[in-house]
């Protein structure tokens, strides 16, 4: 008798789940769920039931709804391009998606210079020195570390002269590092405000998908100074005595950015501490006026100034489970698809959907010039495996894949393309930065930028390999195996 009901049990499971789970999920992803609930349904469906959806729900959604429609109210008079601005069709149309999807406008900046993963600790500790009113840091990882250290010291000496500071790191993503417990310890002594995002904890009944992550790493001080980019705030060895004995380190870029774009960056800050916190909207309401001017009313998305833009002109594009539009990939699908001459590539985790690796092959064979750059070694095993797999797809196509040798990890992550606009940020170009996480991202304009990370893509370039199709043909079944094999993972989310 019970070996019947479980027969119609696992009969009526996969008859449910066939009519149930590709709704709104992409074929690939509804595939690789239905095999695993289909061969191995005691661990296929409670998997399911925990991790397959990719937004957030409940009190999470309501509030960042909420916030959207602030912003996107605030601003709506706001005209696409700052005051004096131009740009062409395709640009304005790519500015009036990322403004649709995230209603963040198009901001002047300045381009203060790139930094890289050395040199961050004292970028970060003379902002704060200069500090006058309050400093927000947001970081996927933190961890209180010899590198890390004086930027802890600088934080706890502008609380003692009364700066007020705001701290926010992913939970689940500084908790497994050393000293965590000694980190908050010393928030907590220094009078540092701080909050945990996405917070996992059953027992307060705080619970979701656990994979769903925020990976913004981001620092504002007095909303005249911002610092943005791919680095954590961690040693460059991310204090494993694995990677140490490999010589592990990894490989950031981040930019100082000053202007009315800061305020933008902020807005980003103070939605994720008014979700976190509850408190009221501090940075938004503190933010959105330096957006607002200098406006024309009724310009809003209406704005048609043909030309090139000069000067400094950035949008910050937030992305994440509270934006269901994936603005992130469609922002770089977008700029792929618009692209006349270059794109440069640089992602440590490469796992495009469908439409972006058709966007870059298509690129490819309009005549435009792409490259990849990667680590030779992804110090993440499924993400390293996955993203191989698309490479004999892109070789084939013409993409030149360049990998920065081992034990480097390449962890910088942007996007130039036809050496006029970039993309900067926390983003990867995987299925969790498109979907599973949030992200910050800033779309530049600024010449200096642009060219700034067109010489750091070149200083990748001749350090690394050019992977080349006879080599990539040669590689090893078990390594094409485990390639092929991981490349479903990717497709889950
Ligand atoms: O997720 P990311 O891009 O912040 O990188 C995390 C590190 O690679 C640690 O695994």
């Amino acid at each position: 008798m019970l070996s019947e009901l479980l027969v119609v049990a696992d009969f009526l499971i996969k008859v449910v789940a066939l009519g149930t789970v590709p709704e709104d999920r992409r074929p690939g992803s509804s595939s690789a769920w239905l095999l695993l609930i289909f061969f191995i349904p005691l661990v296929g469906l409670p998997l399911f039931l925990l991790l397959g959806s990719p937004s957030v729900r409940g009190r999470r959604h309501r509030v960042q709804q909420q916030v959207n429609a602030v912003i996107a109210e605030r601003l709506v008079d706001v005209p696409l391009l700052p005051e004096g601005q131009v740009a062409d069709t395709h640009l304005r149309s790519v500015l009036g998606l990322n403004r649709r999807l995230t209603s963040f406008p198009c901001a002047a900046g300045e381009n203060r210079g790139l930094v890289a993963q050395d040199e961050l600790v004292a970028e970060l500790v003379a902002q704060v020195r200069a500090a006058d009113s309050w400093v927000h840091v947001e970081f996927y990882i933190a961890a209180l570390d010899a590198t890390t250290e004086p930027f802890f010291a600088a934080l706890g000496d502008a609380v003692r002269r009364g700066v007020r500071v705001r701290f926010l790191f992913d939970h689940l993503g500084a908790r497994g590092y050393p000293g965590y417990h000694r980190m908050l310890r010393r928030l907590d002594a220094d009078g540092v405000q701080w909050r945990r995002m996405m917070p996992i904890d059953p027992l307060r009944r705080r619970w979701r998908r656990p994979d769903l992550r925020n990976h913004r790493k981001l620092v504002v001080v007095d909303g005249r100074v911002a610092v943005l980019g791919s680095q954590n705030l961690i040693d460059p060895g991310y204090l494993r005595a694995r990677n140490t004995r490999r010589g592990r380190r990894w490989v950031d870029l981040n930019v100082v950015l000053t202007g009315p774009v800061v305020q933008a960056v902020d807005a980003v800050f103070a939605t994720d501490w008014f979700i976190e916190t509850g408190e009221s909207v501090v940075g938004i309401d503190v933010a959105l006026p330096a957006l607002e001017a200098p406006g024309r009313p009724g310009a809003g998305l209406r704005d048609d100034r043909d030309g090139t833009p000069s000067g400094g002109l950035y949008q910050v594009v937030p992305s994440g489970p509270g934006f269901p539009t994936e603005p992130n990939l469609r922002l770089f699908t977008a700029l792929i698809h618009d692209a006349t001459s270059t794109v440069s590539i640089v992602s440590p985790y490469f796992v495009p959907d469908e439409a972006l690796e058709h966007a870059i092959t298509s690129a490819v064979y309009r005549g435009v010039a792409v490259e990849l750059f990667v680590s030779e070694r992804a110090d993440q095993f499924m993400v390293h495996h996955a993203q191989r797999s698309y490479y004999g797809a892109l070789l084939r196509a013409g993409v030149r894949i360049h990998r920065l040798p081992a034990p480097a990890v390449l962890h910088s992550k942007f996007l130039v393309v036809d050496s006029r606009i970039a993309v900067f940020g926390s983003s990867n170009m995987d299925m969790r930065s498109f979907q599973l996480n949030y992200e910050v991202s800033l779309l530049g304009l600024e010449p200096s930028f642009v060219t700034a990370l067109e010489e750091r893509a070149a200083g990748y370039r001749s350090a690394s390999l050019e992977l080349t199709v006879g080599e990539w043909a040669r590689r090893s079944l078990l390594e094409r195996y485990l390639d092929n094999a991981m490349r479903l993972t990717a497709a889950v989310p």
